[in-house]
């Protein structure tokens, strides 16, 4: 029986790439397309909007079918409300949206006592691949004579909204958590003097169609490692929350993350 899948943010840029990609797959299948009553499609098919012709799936902020699974790129009220779809649903929830306020990841935390949750800042391979390595060679670093200067630089697409990535804070905290790091700053500017050993400086560039490159520096006296990951279009996202909806679907209430989905 295939995965039935509801889509959340299904006009946005993730969202046309989950339809297309989503409808090709025959271990899936699409039953629900979510969006902002307010967005200028809303009504429309969405495989007219993702460009891949008519599915007979359309823009709406409502269903009476139901779904194995719900995945969420929205913006963070979005996200509010594909919390709400999926426990009424006691569907799985895919959970993809960054720059969540507090009161947000609450009820994503809350949430997972009667559903389960993959939680995600990046559904990318290499990205969840990255993370690992970078958890490795912070512990290796953690103790290493004159320290290690941790940077992390994110580049993104004009239009991204929230900064820095959900991505970069999640190296950042998991290098922290190796290294025993508290201080998080974003940026520099002004006289602050030389840069104390235990903090992350996040910086982040907005440029173009960028679909989203992290590099993450350890600096040592004498020698530097960095380590990047870049995405060449938005698929490996799409792809990685598919699977995700996969893996969810049936599981036991519970919070996930794309290494449970990918085995790493
Ligand atoms: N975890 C991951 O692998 C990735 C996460 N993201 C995150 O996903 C989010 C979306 O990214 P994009 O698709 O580029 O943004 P986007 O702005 O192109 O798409 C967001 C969509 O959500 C819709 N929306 C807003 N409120 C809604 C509501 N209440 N219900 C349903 N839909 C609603 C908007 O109308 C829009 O179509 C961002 O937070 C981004 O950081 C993006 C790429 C990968
Ligand atoms: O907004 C984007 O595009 C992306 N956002 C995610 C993040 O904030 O980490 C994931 C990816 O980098 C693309």
């Amino acid at each position: 029986m295939p995965t039935k899948v509801a889509i959340n943010g299904a006009a946005g840029r993730m969202g046309q790439r989950l339809v297309a990609l989503g409808c090709q797959d025959k271990s899936l299948e699409l039953v629900a397309c979510f969006e902002y009553s307010g967005h200028p499609k809303f009504g429309q098919d969405a495989g007219n909007v993702a460009g891949v012709g008519e599915l007979g799936l359309y823009l709406v902020d409502h269903t009476d079918e139901s779904y194995d699974a719900i995945i969420d790129f929205s913006v963070p009220e979005g996200a509010h409300a594909a919390v709400e779809r999926a426990v009424t649903a006691k569907a799985a929830l895919v959970m993809a949206t960054t720059g969540l306020k507090e009161e947000h990841k609450a009820k994503i935390r809350e949430a997972a006592n009667v559903i389960p949750v993959v939680w995600a800042p990046s559904m990318s391979t290499t990205v969840n691949l990255t993370m690992k390595l970078c958890e490795i060679a912070a512990e290796a670093l953690k103790d290493v004579p004159g320290g290690a200067d941790v940077e992390i630089l994110e580049r993104h697409h004009r239009f991204k909204e929230d900064s820095p990535s959900g991505t970069a804070l999640r190296f950042g905290e998991l290098i922290a958590n190796k290294m025993g790091i508290t201080r998080h700053i974003h940026g520099r500017e002004g006289r602050p003097g030389a840069r104390p050993h235990d903090e992350i400086a996040y910086h982040a560039i907005r440029t173009g169609d960028n679909p989203g490159e992290h590099t993450i520096i350890f600096g040592l006296l004498g020698e530097t490692m960095e380590l990047t990951v870049r995405a060449s279009n938005r698929d490996c996202y799409a792809s990685g929350a598919l699977q995700a909806a996969k893996f969810a679907a049936g599981k036991p209430p519970g919070l996930y993350n794309m290494n449970d989905v990918l085995g790493l």
